[in-house]
């Protein structure tokens, strides 16, 4: 019997959740065994009456709890209700160290009186309660401003049937659907039928009708939502759609970085396809830094992940056809091409970030003392808005592989010019911190000595793949490219001994002399090799000359 239900006490309402539950229900197999249960703001506690003593109580964490739905009984027989909450505590892993969340549901049954509706309104006031103080509950990071998702919150779940091994599909259906349920979170699925069906897909839907665009299916679809909602004439309120990720593919870089940020013990695959359903649940949203990259045809892209030139780029395109292995693929297609070991020439420039080493063994820092580049050092969004009819978009492209990177002093600057102007209808974003591809870059950005690489890897998230920590320190809105290049004479044991090291983020602590990592905020690559591959984030783009930089918490990521 309900002992001390106090919701309509306004005094012990506190950031939305109304004050603390306490009743006593029974199992929903037996009648004779009774649990008291008890709701706070933080927590649900479960203890059995007449418990033998010794037996203690039962505390769930309500950050750990995604939702808690009320029904009535099964027959008309039955007068009782019932309320289910479900949560997914970390647990041991069985036959394995660490930890991992484990689905927990606990089912009570309501007859309080011989009316069912009563029954059933009790079972709902409790469901709410608990969801409501659930909610407030979420694992939150320090330092981190978040916002929530829309409750209810109208989600758009693509998923790309081919990812990874092909089992997207069913991974949905066996681990995400129920959990979505359980958060009574609507959804509507979209299966993608050919590549580029997302991306026009996001490029023409009423967004109005959505909370958030959740992709099930490796980074490449992601990729393509992302472009997909630049290319519309409202981007910007179209960027700032939530999205998230539900790992289904083979690499899963942003799924594995977001499941880092949480700062959880590493997950892999159904682990951590749990652990991004559970961030989904949960529902809270953060910044997410893209990265504009130029093409040398004028393209424009938007990255959320990386940007490859050399060895990276070629394993993971030529691991493509090892893709029915899994996150495997990346260590056999590594080997093959160090069996393959290619040089590649090119030159590298990059404007350091603010933070960054001033002394760079392998870089030749270029004097800009007498240059007035402060604009370029820009610590919060370097972007600005200018109407689509911008010289920029309408200027001819005379780039070529033969282009020299050089400093010069007067490019970005003229850039800034440009800053502030805005036309409320269609206005196209100004990467202020990046010149014409076609001219020198300015003085205050390093450029490169070396034109031997190995490998060049812009990556803006912690992990490459799920077990590559590519960048230790990147966080999801750190509004910065985390620069990594080897250059050549590196030996194959060397190389190797790098990507084994990544796997626990250990490989810039290796004192490789041919490793550089820096912290940037733009970079341009001009590969002078012929022929060669570059990745954004792991899809192949034109080759030739490229130039990117970063464009701090433009879109929103659900996150945790
Ligand atoms: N139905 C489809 N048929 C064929 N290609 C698709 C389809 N849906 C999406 N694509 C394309 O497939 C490519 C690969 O998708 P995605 O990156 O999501 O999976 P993946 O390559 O298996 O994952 P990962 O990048 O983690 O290895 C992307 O270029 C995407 O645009």
């Amino acid at each position: 019997m309900e002992k001390a239900a106090s919701d309509a006490d306004p005094s012990r309402q506190r950031n939305g959740f109304v004050g603390a539950l306490y009743g006593e229900f029974t199992d929903t197999l037996d009648d004779r065994v009774r649990y008291s249960v008890s709701l706070t703001e933080s927590a649900l506690t479960i203890q059995k009456i007449s418990a033998l003593p010794g037996q203690t109580k039962v505390v769930f964490n309500l950050s750990d709890c995604v939702g808690c739905r009320a029904r009535s009984g099964p027959d008309s027989a039955d007068v009782g209700a019932y309320f289910t909450a479900y949560f997914y505590p970390f647990k041991r892993r069985w036959m394995s160290a660490g930890l991992t969340r484990q689905r927990v549901e606990q089912c009570f049954r309501v007859a309080l009186v011989q009316d069912p509706l009563v029954n059933l309104q009790e079972a709902e006031r409790w469901a709410r309660a608990i969801r409501d103080a659930s909610a407030l509950q979420a694992p939150r990071r320090d330092g981190v401003v978040y916002t929530e998702l829309q409750r209810p919150c109208r989600t758009m779940i693509l998923v790309n049937p081919h990812s990874g091994r092909g089992q997207a599909l069913q991974l949905f259906t066996g681990h995400v659907q129920g959990m979505l349920t359980e958060a009574s979170v609507p959804y509507t699925l979209v299966i993608t039928e050919h590549q580029n069906h997302a991306r026009e897909l996001v490029k023409k839907a009423d967004l109005s009708q959505w909370d958030a665009l959740v992709i099930m299916s490796g980074d490449g679809l992601l990729y393509e939502v992302i472009n997909g909602l630049m290319e519309r004439e409202d981007w910007q309120e179209a960027i700032q759609t939530p999205l998230g990720i539900l790992p289904g593919g083979s690499g899963n870089a942003l799924a594995a970085s977001v499941h880092h940020y949480s700062q959880l013990p590493p997950a892999w695959n159904e682990e951590l396809l749990l652990s991004c359903g559970f961030m989904l649940c949960k529902g809270l949203v953060c910044s997410l830094d893209l990265v504009s990259i130029h093409l040398t045809s004028r393209q424009r892209l938007f990255s959320f992940l990386s940007l490859a030139w050399g060895f990276v780029a070629d394993v993971d395109i030529e691991s493509e056809k090892y893709r029915h292995v899994g996150a495997i693929r990346f260590l056999m297609g590594t080997l093959v091409r160090l069996a393959a070991l290619r040089v590649y020439q090119g030159r590298l420039a990059y404007l350091p970030a603010k933070d960054a080493p001033k002394k760079d063994k392998a870089s030749t820092k270029v004097n800009c003392s007498n240059t007035p580049q402060q604009g370029l050092f820009c610590s919060s969004l370097s972007c600005s808005l200018v109407p689509n009819t911008s010289s920029k978009q309408s200027q001819k492209c005379t780039n070529s592989n033969s282009n020299t990177i050089t400093n010069s002093s007067n490019q970005a600057a003229s850039k800034n010019k440009s800053e502030g102007q805005s036309n409320a209808r269609t206005e196209t974003l100004v990467d202020s911190l990046l010149p014409d591809l076609d001219q020198p870059v300015p003085e205050a950005w390093t450029v490169v000595k070396e034109q031997d690489f190995v490998l060049v890897l812009a990556v803006y998230q912690s992990h490459l793949a799920e077990d590559l920590w590519a960048a230790p320190s990147a966080m999801v809105n750190d509004g910065l490219i985390h620069l990594i290049y080897v250059t050549a004479g590196i030996s194959r044991p060397a190389l190797l001994r790098l990507f084994l090291a990544m796997e626990k983020g250990a490989h810039l602590e290796c004192g490789c002399p041919h490793l550089v990592y820096q912290k940037v905020r733009a970079l341009r690559l001009e590969p002078i090799s012929a022929e060669g591959v570059i990745t954004v984030d792991g899809e192949t783009v034109e080759y030739g000359p490229v130039q990117a930089q970063i464009q701090p918490g433009l879109a929103r990521l659900i996150s945790g």
